[in-house]
């Protein structure tokens, strides 16, 4: 086996195959967690958009992440055109099972969408801002409106595995340690230096989806709560769980928190859900321990709910869209 060169740890370049990779703007040192604090270019990420479409027939309206073993939430997707994550310039790729690697572009009941099969996790060794290039790049597609889903761990005592919860509000953990991806110079064509998060969460949206949950009588598995992003990959321990769940976090994840942040930061609607894929192990006496198996399991489980779900989502979201251009 090749000895383990220093520079690589943290570089999830490292083990990504080699492809056309333009500079990224140095914007600030390092920051001390190891992350430096380098983005794309305003420009870089126009080209990234510009590549995009120039190989797709419609600009897509509401952008969609997938979360683990979600992918198939893209199945919906009529007229639709893929682009796998390696064939664009600049783009990261996937490297955790249950997320492909692909864009999939197309409509969802004649709404034009594009859904990510696959998202980025700060665990993968991908800086923040790396994270949610994709958000940047769906703003400049023309998405106004953002569906991010995951997969997380349930902390409320009343949730069930193969609940739905509306995210109501997050707690940046990562933030709290000053890791944001809004980190470094800030570039006003996409947002303000001091974006508000007070309403990051767009309440009609969340309204929307309590109704939709009554129409498809899904209402009785479909909650709101607050999210927590940890930085993974290891899952929680029984103490750091009693503390999230002492600080009002219903659910915990490693993802969608800075998605939403850079969302917000370029104005995107955002809506958010999570699929409670396990109950998290709050006291010692329990035996049971998350995998990332069972994760994937439950999101195959309730794939069709998901699926029936977010089309609705989309069709009513597309509808307030088109009464606030
Ligand atoms: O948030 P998503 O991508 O749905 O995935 C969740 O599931 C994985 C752990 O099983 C972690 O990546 C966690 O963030
Ligand atoms: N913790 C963190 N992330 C997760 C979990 C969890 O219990 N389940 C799915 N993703």
């Amino acid at each position: 086996m090749a000895p383990i060169n220093a520079n690589d740890i943290n570089d999830a370049k490292a083990f990504v195959p080699a492809k056309k990779v333009l500079p990224e703007v140095e914007t600030e040192a390092a920051n001390g967690n190891g992350n430096s604090s380098k983005g794309y270019s305003y420009e870089t990420l126009l080209e990234i958009a510009n590549f995009l479409l120039s190989r797709i027939s419609v600009k897509p309206h509401i952008g969609i992440i997938c979360g683990s073993g979600m992918g198939s939430l893209a199945e919906s997707i009529t007229e639709s055109e893929s682009i796998s994550y390696e064939d664009i310039p600049n783009f990261p790729v996937s490297t955790v099972e249950g997320h492909h690697g692909k864009l999939v572009f197309g409509k969802i009941s004649g709404v034009p969408v594009v859904a990510m099969q696959g998202r980025f996790h700060y665990y993968e060794g991908y800086p923040l801002w790396k994270c949610c290039l994709p958000v940047r790049v769906m703003k400049l597609l023309g998405v106004k409106t953002l569906i991010a889903t995951n997969a997380a761990g349930g902390l409320n005592p009343s949730y069930k595995i193969g609940d739905v919860m509306i995210v109501k509000d997050h707690i940046n953990m990562m933030g709290f340690a000053g890791n944001n991806p809004l980190h470094g110079p800030n570039d006003e064509r996409f947002g303000p230096r001091f974006p508000p998060m007070s309403k990051a969460y767009n309440y009609e949206y969340r309204n929307i989806a309590k109704e939709v949950a009554k129409e498809l009588n899904i209402d009785n598995i479909v909650k709101e709560g607050v999210y927590t992003c940890l930085g993974g990959p290891n899952f929680e321990t029984v103490a750091e769980l009693n503390m999230l769940k002492m600080v009002g976090v219903d659910a915990v994840g490693m993802s969608t928190v800075h998605e939403v942040i850079t969302a917000r930061h370029c104005d995107l609607n955002v809506f958010a859900l999570s699929l409670i894929t396990n109950e998290c192990v709050t006291s010692y006496e329990n035996n049971d321990e998350a995998n990332h198996e069972e994760v994937l399991d439950v999101g195959r489980m309730r794939q069709d709910i998901l699926r029936l779900f977010v089309n609705k989502l989309v069709e009513r979201f597309a509808l307030i869209e088109a009464k606030n251009p």
